[in-house]
């Protein structure tokens, strides 16, 4: 039997090199020492101050950005960062704005069908119905495939760039800041599929976001980031019922007092 969690992740560290000058190069390390894990059907929610490194961690997650060191294993396999075709089919991303994450020029079937494409040995017609499943999934209509981009609305976008996260099947999906755009109404109707999908699907998530109510609302696990590492780390509800580092406080205070119980 296999006791390894989905999601391992070991001692990630993360450098940039940024130019000062002409020849100068300064390094900043905005990742240090992360571990944690994930289990099956899981949400994992990464708060924190801005530039705290959320987005770098869910970029190295998926597979966007490399990390300067550390592991990603996936049910006790490790994922290298040159892995793309493993990676691809166990962890996928959706990022902030759909606008720019979905090819203009592109249909939304042409868009949902490149992964299949790139990934598997599908024939034309399996992937055809695959994108109409996934469509339906998402909660759209067949005749959307025809659609470009700009021609649905920005919930709709984030639907199809949902479902082009879960064409491949995946197990784990990263998405920062993905509902930050969309409106009250827009924001819970895509929240809600995502945990309708969760539940049918026993899909983890990993979300980067700073609406803390969301975050209470849908994760069942929450790392506290401060400056490159973890501050603190547990269950959402009891972390945000008693939070014990100062940054932590410091943003359930800054988020109102809805929080305190
Ligand atoms: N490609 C890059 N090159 C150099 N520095 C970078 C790069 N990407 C991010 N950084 C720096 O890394 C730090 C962490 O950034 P990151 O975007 O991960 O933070 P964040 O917590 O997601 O912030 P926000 O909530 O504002 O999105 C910041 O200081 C940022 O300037």
């Amino acid at each position: 039997m296999n006791s390894a969690p989905l999601l391992r992740v070991s001692g990630i560290n993360k450098t940039f090199f940024n130019r000062v000058g002409l020849f100068r190069r300064k390094q900043v390390q905005v990742l240090k020492d992360i571990s944690f894990t994930l289990e099956p059907g899981e949400t994992l929610a990464l708060v924190g101050e801005t530039g705290s490194g959320k987005s770098t961690l869910a970029k190295i997650l998926a597979g966007v950005v490399p990390p300067t060191s550390g592991e990603i294993e996936v049910n006790g396999e490790v994922i290298a960062f040159e892995d793309t075709q493993k990676r691809c089919k166990l962890i996928r991303m959706i990022f902030q704005d759909p606008n720019s994450s979905l090819n203009p020029q592109l249909r939304v079937g042409r868009i949902l069908e490149a992964p299949l494409r790139l990934n598997t040995d599908l024939s034309e017609e399996e992937r055809a119905n695959t994108v109409i499943e996934t469509l339906r999934m998402v909660g759209m209509l067949p005749e959307h495939a025809l659609f470009y981009p700009q021609m649905i609305s920005l919930g709709q976008k984030q639907r199809v760039a949902f479902a082009r996260a879960l064409i491949l099947d995946p197990k784990i999906i990263v998405a920062d800041e993905a509902f930050s755009m969309l409106d009250v109404s827009m924001r819970s109707q895509v929240v809600n599929l995502l945990l309708k999908l969760q539940e049918r699907l026993g899909l983890s998530y990993v979300v980067v976001a700073n609406d803390l109510g969301l975050v209470r609302h849908i994760s069942d696990k929450v790392l506290i980031m401060h400056q490159g590492e973890i501050v603190e780390s547990g269950l959402t509800s009891e972390v945000f019922s008693n939070p014990q580092h100062d940054v932590t406080k410091r943003l359930i205070q800054n988020h109102g007092h809805e929080y305190r119980r």
